[in-house]
């Protein structure tokens, strides 16, 4: 027998049904399911690092991976096809939610989801009623799921007996569907007369209230989605008397709660502030009759915009948010009542808490940065007079920041000089300075090599407002004639800023190049954005490869490399390449000491975690938000303008005209916020930015450093606040696998996407490190020792100073992994995780029963611990590779996420591989000691500091 058609309409209020319940539908944050087995952690990484825990508390030391081989997820999919699914849809709901249907009483703030792109074409989201669909609706890679689900059996031979004749009463389906819908007086009237009783609302508290709000609008959102996809297509499987009773059932009830809140608050509840910013479109017509197709087409054009598969469509940028967010079947929009109790900090606790101790140690902090470095051992130096002369007349700058005197100096003196100095620390005047004085052992024209247009403009604009002799030539430049004459004549520019581009292809500059090298006028080559030569850095730049020929072609010319974003193995990369020799190398701590670090889950409702963010702390203050990719920034922003900020979207396929109009209107301050992709990155130098947002998890941790860089310039604090979740990273190795609109020829090498990978993955540690400071794990990424105690308390971990507590919990990871193993293995069926932490945690439900789950000898092996655990331990595993997820999508458009034994499964299982949790308990939980775990507690590392 087939697997019925997968029923959206089924799972949404099955699940709405069971939202409490863990059993059928829970939730996790998707878990990372795959690391290169070849990584390898840093030696020197925390004294866990040896451990399977070693994600947990440190990052790996940047280094070669070590080629792999090319993934397998096709096949790995395909082998997958033929197992069963526990179908999500047909199991009943449990005792529990059945009551929860009954008192209606929804106790969780439903957490607002974006379905899978892909949704809006496919004409089966709906509820059907008999089997002849075909293998319609059921997961794309299930075809062949004959004689499985043997639980649905029953529940089918009753919607094939319901068949035509109640096709177009949809409380009927509904009563076939949902017994307890049934035994509901309340929802059983009609869905055209919907006078029900909502006094259940009454005793809930303004926050409860909210919260079913948000659940009810998601809930209408999809229903609605389906309504409008029935308008365009007609597509007459879809039952739309069901759909539009339900919509009447989500009127009547969002109204209640409105009217409820109104009166409660005494206020006009405005939806905006109750609801999920993802639904703002939809927030707006809840009130107004679905029937009316005026709203339904006034929705539609927001909702063109999901239609196609983001992954796919763009490599570079275009996801969606349905990436992060599921349907309704997905596992991860549940949480289970159970584990309720744990609850990730709320923004408005985190910043209030963390803020305040912030904010007193941000003055020492700051004033320590501005330290002036003594120079008097340079007072007699033949160069200082005519530097200090510039510095103040030309640039109108008091004094050297540290490395700036020291750089410029050995530049004049005709030496290859390399510049690694943080974001923001002023390396633009080591090379300009130089250039506008007559002194020193070369004279003539710098040529500054700079990867971008914008940045070359803001330079060279600035440099023109200090009568500085600056020239320009890139793809922009018109008149190329008037720049040779001025190299050709005299007196010639102190500086041209060229395109890495036009040095390559350009037959005219390099003949002039020429020219000047002959006459001794060219007085140095400076690689701004030097990373950018190595394939290493997360801006490398295909042109900049040309550079490697600068020093054959002009050996007698200095070259000066400047970069913020280096390690060593970047910085020995990039000195190879430009062949460097007695180079006078700088560096200096990587630490931008103004930086406050935060790093959050990112939740369902993060544009309300965004916005209030901003709202509470930089209100009217300049900002940039990082998304991954372009529909994700316009949307951003269109949200935020929603709420009433002045924000932007900026990326790279807006014209230039564009492009340059929001930065002009940012840098003027006429707008608050740009949200923008990494294309706002380098050359962006706006001193007063006092926050930078990552939507999204970055790509890697120097891109991660470079973007938030951008921030607090004029060294005064600013924030850096970065979303993340498993599920960006999965996104994110997905675009890394998925060349742009199925391209091949868009395919990185094996070995290039093998070293991406590994990037993300050291952010995702980076992320998930909860414990060391984040500045040590960031300058530790660069090479850098820091300690910890000159953070100052200005990253989250080092303010949550509490113990931390580490829990060796091998015994309970070997006991998910082979319950994992027991389900792929043995009985094939695909499980979700959290049907499988339903077994763990040893829950007494029919679900268990019925499938006799209870027998299992895994089953109830995490009984004893603090469900906070659990949720962590999965996390976990599928970070170590014990287990992973596969994706699996249904003609609904959305993903169910599937566990399989990971990797590593065997090392786990077998007890090889040792399991310990280092988190952060809350302060009112009491871990129960396992017999067969040992917890203790750490201070000092992770503790008070
Ligand atoms: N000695 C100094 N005293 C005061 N301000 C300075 C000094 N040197 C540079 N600045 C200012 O610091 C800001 C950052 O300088 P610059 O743009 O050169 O940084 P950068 O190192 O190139 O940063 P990024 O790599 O992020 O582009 C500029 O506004 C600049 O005017």
């Amino acid at each position: 027998m087939s697997i019925g058609p997968k029923n959206n309409l089924d799972d949404v209020l099955k699940k709405r049904g069971s939202i409490s319940d863990s059993n059928t539908l829970s939730s996790l944050p998707v878990l990372v399911p795959k690391a290169k087995s070849k990584f390898k952690p840093s030696t020197n990484a925390s004294p866990s690092s040896s451990t399977a825990a070693l994600g947990h508390n440190a990052l790996p030391s940047f280094r070669t991976p070590g080629f792999g081989k090319p993934k397998a997820r096709k096949s790995e999919l395909e082998a997958s096809t033929a197992r069963e699914v526990i179908d999500l849809s047909c199991s009943s709901p449990s005792p529990r939610s059945k009551r929860q249907l009954e008192t209606q009483h929804i106790t969780d703030a439903f957490p607002s989801k974006r379905r899978r792109s892909g949704l809006f074409d496919d004409k089966e989201n709906l509820s059907f009623i008999n089997g002849d669909m075909n293998g319609k609706g059921k997961a794309k890679e299930m075809d062949d799921v004959e004689g499985l689900v043997d639980v649905c059996s029953k529940e089918s031979t009753e919607r094939a007996s319901l068949t035509k004749r109640d096709l177009y009463d949809p409380f009927d389906q509904l009563d076939i569907d949902f017994p307890s819908f049934k035994r509901n007086p309340r929802l059983n009237q009609h869905p055209q007369n919907p006078t029900q009783d909502h006094k259940d609302l009454e005793s809930k508290s303004v926050a409860e209230l909210r919260g079913l709000l948000e659940f009810v609008l998601s809930l209408q959102h999809t229903n609605n989605c389906s309504i409008e996809q029935f308008r365009k297509s007609q597509n007459s499987r879809v039952d739309i008397v069901t759909l539009e009773g339900i919509e009447t059932l989500f009127s009547s009830r969002i109204n209640a709660i409105r009217q409820i809140l109104e009166s409660k608050e005494g206020t006009y509840c405005d939806p905006s502030l109750v609801t999920s910013p993802y639904f703002n479109d939809i927030h707006n017509s809840s009130s107004v009759s679905i029937a009316s197709s005026e709203t339904l087409n006034g929705l539609s054009s927001d909702h063109n915009r999901f239609s196609s598969d983001p992954i796919l469509d763009s490599f570079e940028d275009d996801i969606e948010e349905s990436d992060y967010h599921t349907g309704p079947n997905s596992d991860d929009f549940y949480w289970p009542e159970d584990d309720m109790d744990y609850e990730a900090p709320e923004l408005s606790a985190v910043l209030d808490a963390s803020f305040s101790a912030a904010n007193k140690s941000l003055a020492e902090v700051s004033t320590s940065r501005e330290e002036t470095p003594d120079h008097t051992a340079f007072a007699n130096h033949p160069f200082y007079k005519e530097i200090m002369r510039n510095l103040q007349r030309v640039f109108r700058l008091k004094n050297f920041r540290q490395n700036q005197l020291e750089a410029i100096l050995a530049a004049m003196a005709g030496r290859d000089v390399f510049v690694l100095m943080p974001t923001g620390g002023g390396k633009s005047l080591c090379y300009q300075l130089p250039a506008v004085c007559n002194g020193g052992s070369t004279k003539g024209v710098t040529i500054v090599i700079s990867p971008l247009l914008s940045l070359m403009t803001n330079q060279v604009d600035a440099l023109k407002t200090k009568d500085v002799d600056v020239l320009v030539w890139n793809s922009e430049t018109v008149d190329h004639g008037e720049i040779m004459r001025r190299l050709r004549g005299y007196p010639k520019p102190s500086l041209l800023y060229v395109s890495p581009e036009k040095v390559k292809d350009s037959g005219a500059l390099k003949s002039i190049f020429v020219d000047l090298y002959r006459a001794g006028d060219l007085a140095r080559f400076v690689v701004d954005e030097a990373h950018c030569i190595s394939t290493w850095g997360h801006d490398f730049r295909e042109a900049y490869q040309c550079l490697d020929s600068l020093r054959e072609t002009y050996p007698r010319v200095p070259i000066m490399a400047l970069t913020a974003t280096a390690n060593q193995t970047m910085v020995d990369d990039i000195m190879k390449r430009l062949k460097l020799k007695g180079c006078a190398f700088f560096q200096q701590s990587f630490n931008r000491v103004n930086l406050n670090y935060l790093i959050l889950d990112k939740k369902a409702k993060i544009l309300d975690d965004i916005y209030s963010f901003i709202n509470t702390k930089h209100r009217g203050e300049t900002g940039i938000i990082y998304c991954l990719g372009r529909d994700k920034c316009e949307k951003v922003a269109g949200q935020l303008r929603q709420k009433g900020l002045k924000a932007r979207h900026f990326h790279a396929q807006m014209s230039t005209t564009d492009k340059e109009q929001v930065l002009q209107e940012w840098q003027s301050d006429r707008i608050q916020i740009v949200v923008a992709t990494v294309a706002f990155g380098m050359g962006i130098d706006k001193a007063n930015v006092r926050f930078v947002i990552h939507h999204d998890l970055p790509k890697s941790l120097d891109g991660y450093y470079q973007e938030t860089g951008r921030a607090g310039r004029d060294q005064k604090p600013a924030d850096c606040l970065l979303f993340y979740s498993y599920r960006d990273y999965k996104v994110i190795v997905k675009m890394i696998n998925n060349p742009r609109n199925g391209d091949s020829s868009e395919l990185a090498s094996p070995e290039a996407r093998e070293r991406q990978e590994l990037q993300a993955r050291i952010v995702m540690q980076y992320c998930l490190n909860v414990s060391d400071c984040r500045r040590v794990q960031l300058l530790q990424f660069f090479g850098e020792k820091f300690e910890r105690r000159n953070c100052h308390q200005f990253c989250d971990n080092c303010r949550h100073a509490v113990e931390m507590v580490e829990q060796d919990l091998t015994e309970e990871a070997k006991a998910i992994v082979s319950l994992v193993q027991h389900f792929h293995s043995i009985t094939t069926q695909l499980v979700t995780l959290d049907q499988c932490r339903t077994i763990f945690r040893g829950a007494d439900t029919s679900f268990i029963r019925e499938r006799n789950y209870n027998r299992l000898p895994q089953y109830g092996a995490g009984k004893h611990l603090d469900g906070e655990l659990h949720e962590q331990l999965f996390k976990r595993l599928c970070f170590l590779e014990g287990l992973d997820e596969v994706s699996m999508q249904g003609n609904g458009g959305w993903h169910v996420y599937y566990l399989k034994p990971g990797k590593r499964a065997g090392e786990i299982s077998s007890g090889r591989e040792k399991v310990k949790l280092f988190y952060r308990p809350k302060a009112t939980k009491v871990i129960k000691a396992s017999s067969s775990s040992v917890a203790k507690t750490r201070k000092g590392k992770g503790g008070k500091v």
